[in-house]
């Protein structure tokens, strides 16, 4: 447990992301932010079996004054359910849950959400600690507060801003992780390079081999990377007013395609991957930046062997009327963000739908 590294996300209510291998195992940190006398750590039927017992074990031995309980989701996106948030909710009512109660999230993205919905919920708020264990959620989800389950209707539309009060992302959690997840984390560290960080899209076409083959060094470089990024967007803008809106580059496509699959396709990081060429694709169309740029993009993710095109069989118009429920959508236009070339996103209203429908 030598050598983590840290991110610090400021205002109103601030919060230290530590990055490093073993930091599960140092129940005393984590312990630290129990107030009360509970602790409720949410995981899924994969990750539960292999880290769940010793972190809960952990937390105990440093605080024994603190009841650690462990509730277990299936896993994966399809139960990230208004029916599972109401199953936390009754599982923490059984528990006997205090304000003063804190929430661990041990997870992927779909277990951050869904943790972070019920601890901005129980008795109007309680604290959350991200523990993220996939690399998406080491580098986005476990970051910002934006918490939520999915609807049939469209993804992520019943949620709140919970930030959380520390994030401790163990690396030596990737270890187990699977191939395609971790690929699929690698679509949202390539966001951050495309609508801020032009370099970063250099760096990450120079270690794209040693990222795939889990480099220690490389991931902590990649994580920390990314969290600086989005720690300097949402700590301006926590609830979305503005340039927080760069961070869903990509995900109007993405969020259509992972509904209109019914949440059993595309993985989110997968479809990001989709959504971001798509609106690269839209920008050269409306003439903001050069084809060579999205053919750049095109080619990283695709090294990461992520993929590029809309899945077949998924018809351009039913994707449009998904976007219709897209969070950015104001007075019945769609926003898209688009960018004028690598580094250099923005947000665009009034986009034709025949230029969408275009880049399906
Ligand atoms: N709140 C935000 O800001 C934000 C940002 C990005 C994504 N998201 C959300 O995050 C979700 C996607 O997250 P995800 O990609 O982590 O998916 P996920 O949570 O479904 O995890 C992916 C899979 O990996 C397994 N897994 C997780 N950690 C593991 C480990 N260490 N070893 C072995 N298996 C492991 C999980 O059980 C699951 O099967 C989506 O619902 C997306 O909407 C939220
Ligand atoms: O943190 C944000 O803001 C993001 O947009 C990060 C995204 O990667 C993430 O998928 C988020 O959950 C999307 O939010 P939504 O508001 O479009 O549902
Ligand atoms: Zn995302």
């Amino acid at each position: 447990m030598s050598g983590a590294r840290h991110v610090d996300v400021g205002g109103a209510a601030p919060y230290r992301i530590a990055i490093g291998d073993g930091l599960l195992r140092d129940g005393a940190a984590l312990a630290s932010h129990v107030r009360g006398r509970h602790a409720f750590l949410v995981s899924d039927a994969n990750v539960a079996p292999l880290y769940a017992r010793d972190v809960a074990d952990a937390i105990q031995a440093a605080r024994p004054d603190v009841r650690c309980i462990v509730s277990c989701m299936p896993a994966g996106e399809s139960a990230k359910t208004l029916d599972r948030f109401g199953e936390l909710l009754r599982e923490l009512a059984d528990f006997g849950a205090t304000r003063d109660a804190c929430v661990f999230a041990l997870g992927g993205g779909v277990v951050g959400d869904i943790a972070g919905f019920a601890a901005a919920c129980w008795m109007r708020g309680i604290d959350c600690v991200q523990l993220p264990t996939t690399l998406l959620a080491m580098v986005d989800s476990s970051v910002g507060g934006k918490t939520a389950v999915d609807l049939p209707q469209g993804k992520n539309l019943v949620g709140a801003f919970h930030p959380p009060r520390a994030v401790f992302a163990d690396t030596a959690t990737l270890r187990t992780l699977p191939d395609r997840e971790l690929r699929a984390g690698l679509a949202e560290v390539v966001k951050y390079g495309a609508i801020r960080d032009d370099a970063f899209l250099d760096w990450l076409d120079a270690h794209a081999e040693a990222l795939l083959a889990r480099d220690a060094g490389a991931l902590a470089e990649a994580i920390a990377r990314s969290c600086a990024h989005k720690a300097a967007i949402v700590e301006r803008d926590p609830l979305e007013h503005g340039e927080r809106a760069l961070l869903n580059f990509g995900h109007t496509f993405a969020h259509a395609i992972e509904t209109e699959q019914g949440y059993g396709g595309l993985n989110h990081g997968e479809a990001v991957a989709v959504g971001m060429v798509r609106a690269a694709h839209l920008s050269t169309q409306l003439g903001l930046a050069d084809a060579a740029d999205a053919r750049r993009l095109e080619a990283l993710l695709a090294r990461f062997g992520l993929p590029v095109e809309v899945p077949a069989g998924l018809a351009p118009d039913a994707l449009v009327s998904r976007m219709r429920l897209d969070k950015k959508a104001a007075a019945g236009r769609l926003r898209f963000v688009v960018w004028r070339g690598a580094g250099r996103a923005e947000v665009l209203s009034d986009v034709p739908d025949d230029a969408v429908l275009a880049v399906l």
